[in-house]
């Protein structure tokens, strides 16, 4: 972590070198004044020199307006740079989650997330402006206040450093609590978010209000806010603590040092001016020790946060592009080849970090073979229609299609190419599948439409709304295009959410489409209407479609039936029925709408 961190200050090495340098000026300007004050008794007030007294004096003004000017540049340099690497760490960390495969966002908990980007963020934010210029600025006044005492009088210096060791060792035990405390609120804080997120969306609130479960809900979001207070609690009791065993130490070493050095000035060992000096840089001794302590909290704060983010960064995706990994070559439309093709999801373990998946997640096993050695060629051009019993693994082969996951054996190819061997951009960019659920964001219609296509003009916009049986609706509302369709699209239908999406699919313009239960939520009248319109776009595009819903699939060229992760029977419609097998039985089962014959 440390060498992490140490390669991540490199980059801003020139910036930092110089408020350092900012810092040792400002505060070795602090210890000056002490000095000139000794001086000002001695040569000035106790020889009766008014002329050496005015000098001093004019000296004390230039050293004091010295140290305003590098005081303040120091504050605005080192917020500067703090913010600087605070945006830097964000975006690092915003890239790598982007990298993540669909399985460390299944895995992981979406609060967890959150709070790594937000809360840790500003955590390391906070040590970068505030905890280690502090540190620095009193590791300097330290530094400097004791070479100053040596120089005064070493005997004195001597007696203070046998407080160090009693410093140190009260320092570091505390220290150890405290960091421990610390990654448990953090961890708690997260767990709090995460149950924030999902229980208050909408869907979250709704499925509670109707299963009458709102007071164990509270219960549990009592149990996880009352964990956090006691560990907040104990935080500031151990840092606390620390800070009162100082200010004793500190205070009983400063009796201890008006005592011995007053003795001496009695027997004339030293000056007035050398004992007031002398008192004076004790306290400028002591003061950085108790500032280090406190920053002593904040420091393993951060550094847990710091630590916390690392281990995201550190996180190696399961899915990337190989070094070799290429583009598809343009043309038309792609061939879609499943080749032997077994897959089993992985268990959770490995996917994500264990303190994002909470330990539940984290000790789920396998649940066995999803496809089992499943054969399936879809030539340029081609529509074909995927059936089966629910959990058959037919949504499976559009995940593996866009290598959401990648098959355990077996290969994917898409226009001739394995998709391993394709860069995810490309085979994103010629594949896109519309789900069932498919997510919408909540911003207006024309938001969401223009993720993808971000320079479509309202005449496309307007044309694909059109095709996608939506822009009636569209036209009706109020706001029309800018009309907000609420969290995760929940202020529009079921029906509604496929159909904007379905007009994103037109906007995207993919050579190999994947309609996966995509229009199950339409009324029959409106299906059809959207089947006659999109069969122009369809006929130029290799095309999946997966559905329950046998009349969706219907005119497909060829229609495929899977059962168990195996395909078990191929054909057209017709030749499906007489076969007699599992498509004629799921014929039956499923209600028939009048124009079915
Ligand atoms: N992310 C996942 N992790 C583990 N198992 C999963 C995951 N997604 C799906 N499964 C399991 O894989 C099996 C196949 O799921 P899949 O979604 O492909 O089925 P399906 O045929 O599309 O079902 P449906 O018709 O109900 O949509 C199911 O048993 C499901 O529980």
């Amino acid at each position: 972590m440390t060498r992490d961190f140490a390669r991540f200050l490199r980059r801003f090495a020139g910036r930092i070198s110089l408020l350092l340098i900012l810092i040792v000026v400002q505060s070795a300007l602090s210890i000056i004044p002490i000095l000139i004050g000794q001086l000002v008794i001695d040569e000035g007030v106790l020889a009766g020199d008014a002329a050496r007294l005015t000098q001093l004096g004019m000296f004390l003004v230039a050293v004091a307006c010295m140290h305003s000017v590098t005081a303040f540049a120091e504050r605005a340099f080192a917020a500067r740079i703090g913010e600087d690497m605070v945006l830097r760490l964000r975006l690092d960390l915003y890239d790598h989650l982007r990298q993540q495969s669909v399985g460390f966002f299944n895995s992981a908990k979406t609060g967890a997330i959150a709070s790594r980007v937000h809360g840790d963020v500003t955590g390391v934010q906070r040590l970068i402006s505030g905890t280690l210029p502090s540190v620095v600025s009193a590791a300097v006044t330290l530094l400097s206040a004791g070479i100053a005492l040596i120089i005064l009088e070493w005997r004195l210096a001597v007696a203070v450093l046998v407080a160090v060791p009693l410093v140190y060792g009260v320092t570091a035990w505390i220290s150890r609590a405290l960091k421990i405390v610390t990654r448990k609120k953090l961890t708690a804080n997260a767990t709090l978010v995460s149950r924030v997120v999902e229980r208050f969306s909408a869907a979250g609130v709704e499925t509670i209000q109707q299963y009458g479960c709102a007071q164990l809900e509270r219960a549990a979001f009592n149990v996880d806010a009352m964990r956090i207070r006691d560990l907040a609690v104990r935080q500031v009791m151990l840092g606390a603590g620390l800070s009162a065993a100082l200010t004793l130490t500190m205070g009983v070493a400063t009796a201890g040092a008006y005592v011995v050095t007053g003795l001496w000035t009695i027997s004339g060992t030293v000056s007035m001016g050398t004992m007031v000096a002398m008192v004076a840089l004790l306290a400028r001794l002591y003061s950085p020790v108790v500032t280090l302590s406190g920053i002593k909290v904040d420091l393993v704060a951060a550094l847990v946060s710091l630590n916390r983010v690392q281990e995201v960064l550190n996180f190696k995706p399961h899915i990337m592009d190989r070094p070799d990994a290429r583009k598809l070559p343009p043309g038309q439309g792609a061939s879609v080849v499943f080749s032997n093709v077994s897959f089993e999801y992985p268990s959770s373990t490995g996917l994500s970090i264990p303190s994002l998946m909470g330990e539940k997640l984290d000790k789920q096993a396998p649940r066995g073979p999803t496809l089992d050695r499943f054969d399936l060629t879809v030539e340029p051009g081609m529509t074909v229609g995927v059936v089966g019993l629910s959990g058959a693994g037919k949504s499976t082969l559009a995940r593996l299609l866009v290598r959401s996951w990648e098959a355990t054996s077996g290969r994917v190819l898409v226009g001739g190419m394995d998709v391993r061997r394709l860069t995810l951009e490309s085979l994103r960019s010629t594949i896109c599948v519309v789900s069932q659920a498919p997510f919408l964001f909540n911003d207006s219609i024309r938001a969401n439409l223009l993720m993808a296509k971000p320079d479509a003009d309202e005449d496309e916009l307007v044309s694909v709304c059109r095709d996608a049986q939506i822009w009636s609706v569209i036209e009706a509302a109020p706001d029309g295009l800018e009309t907000i369709v609420g969290d995760g699209g929940l202020q529009m239908s079921g029906g509604e959410r496929q159909r904007i999406s379905i007009a994103r699919l037109l906007l995207r313009d993919p050579r190999v489409v994947v309609l996966d239960e995509a229009t199950s939520h339409l009324d029959n009248a409106t299906e059809n209407a959207l089947q006659q319109s999109l069969q122009p776009y369809l006929k130029q595009r290799t095309c999946l479609i997966i559905a329950h819903r046998l009349a969706t699939v219907r005119h497909a060229d060829l229609i495929v039936v899977m059962e168990g992760g195996s395909l078990v029977e191929k054909g057209c419609h017709n030749d499906l029925i007489e076969a007699g097998g599992l498509y004629t039985r799921l014929s039956r089962s499923i209600p028939r709408y009048p124009h079915e014959s």
